[in-house]
């Protein structure tokens, strides 16, 4: 699936906090977003799929295939995120409701789909429980949220996600929540799905060295307008703006060093 976004721009109370940003990403393509806080990179996310706050207006142009996102109706959006956009969030604690099993939850986007009885959903929560590598998949899917460990929550955040198998993952500061070495495991993580469905990936970050991980290709973003782009390995080896070189020095200096992408990865 191929989404190009041509002069976004996203107003709130008259402010553009996302200014004229155009991008694409081809079909299998992943695109990491980067940039400070503030910088326009949630709304931009949260404009591709129809969940801008109600304050907020945007205007130009979100395609996924030809097929025009912005304006669509509520139905129309609610299909494409169970079905084309798999969306994965930060903390994956308020994602998730409490009060339900995880494999219920895990489940959900499927049984929408297809009618699965109870059998077959159970069943479809352990086959993805296993799927994104939770352990003992036929105990866990019994489990509360608060049962599991932030690591484990956000593995089930993205069973839910890429349970229809969609052709596109947007996923917004992911392993933000989590410590390093868990961070690491999500990163492989990401990268294997996306390999194994060639699915397209979206993944939004504030730190470089995730973002060249799992990405080819890099858009920067300050005061919600695009100031770099390129393949990863260029803006890691040669940053253009002076934000991106921030960017670089501050990756480097957690010790990670930003590499061609999948480099450090384990398959
Ligand atoms: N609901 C809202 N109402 C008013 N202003 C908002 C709202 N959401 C975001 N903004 C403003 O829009 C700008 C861009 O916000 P956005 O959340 O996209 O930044 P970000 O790059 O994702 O930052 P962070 O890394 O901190 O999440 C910021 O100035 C923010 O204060």
């Amino acid at each position: 699936m191929t989404l190009t976004v041509s002069d976004l721009t996203v107003t709130i109370d008259g402010r553009a906090v996302v200014d004229g940003v155009s991008f694409t990403v081809p079909d299998g393509g992943r695109l990491g977003i980067i940039g400070e806080s503030g910088s326009g990179k949630t709304l931009t996310a949260l404009a591709l799929t129809g969940l801008l706050p109600a304050a907020a207006t945007a205007t130009g142009s979100v395609t996924l295939d030809g097929r025009e996102l912005l304006g669509a109706s509520e139905r129309e959006l609610a299909q494409i995120r169970g079905d084309a956009i798999g969306m994965v969030f930060q903390e994956p604690r308020t994602a998730l409701n409490p009060l339900r099993r995880i494999g219920r939850q895990m489940s959900e986007p499927l049984r929408l789909h297809y009618r699965l009885d109870r059998r077959q959903s159970r069943q479809a929560a352990v086959d993805l429980a296993t799927r994104v590598g939770l352990p003992e998949p036929e105990r866990i899917v019994d489990r509360y949220p608060h049962e599991l460990s932030g690591g484990q929550r956000q593995r089930v955040g993205i069973a839910i996600a890429v349970a229809c198998n969609p052709g596109l993952l947007i996923a917004d500061e992911p392993t933000t929540a989590l410590d390093v070495t868990v961070q690491a495991a999500i990163l492989d993580l990401f990268d294997r799905l996306v390999a194994e469905q060639s699915s397209g990936l979206v993944f939004i970050t504030h730190n470089l060295a995730v973002l060249a991980r799992v990405c080819t290709d890099v858009v920067v973003m300050a005061g919600g307008r695009i100031i770099e782009a390129g393949p990863t390995a260029r803006v890691v080896d040669a940053p253009e703006h002076p934000v991106t070189r921030g960017l670089v020095s501050a990756a480097r200096a957690t010790g990670l060093t930003p590499g061609e992408p999948g480099t450090e990865v384990t398959r």
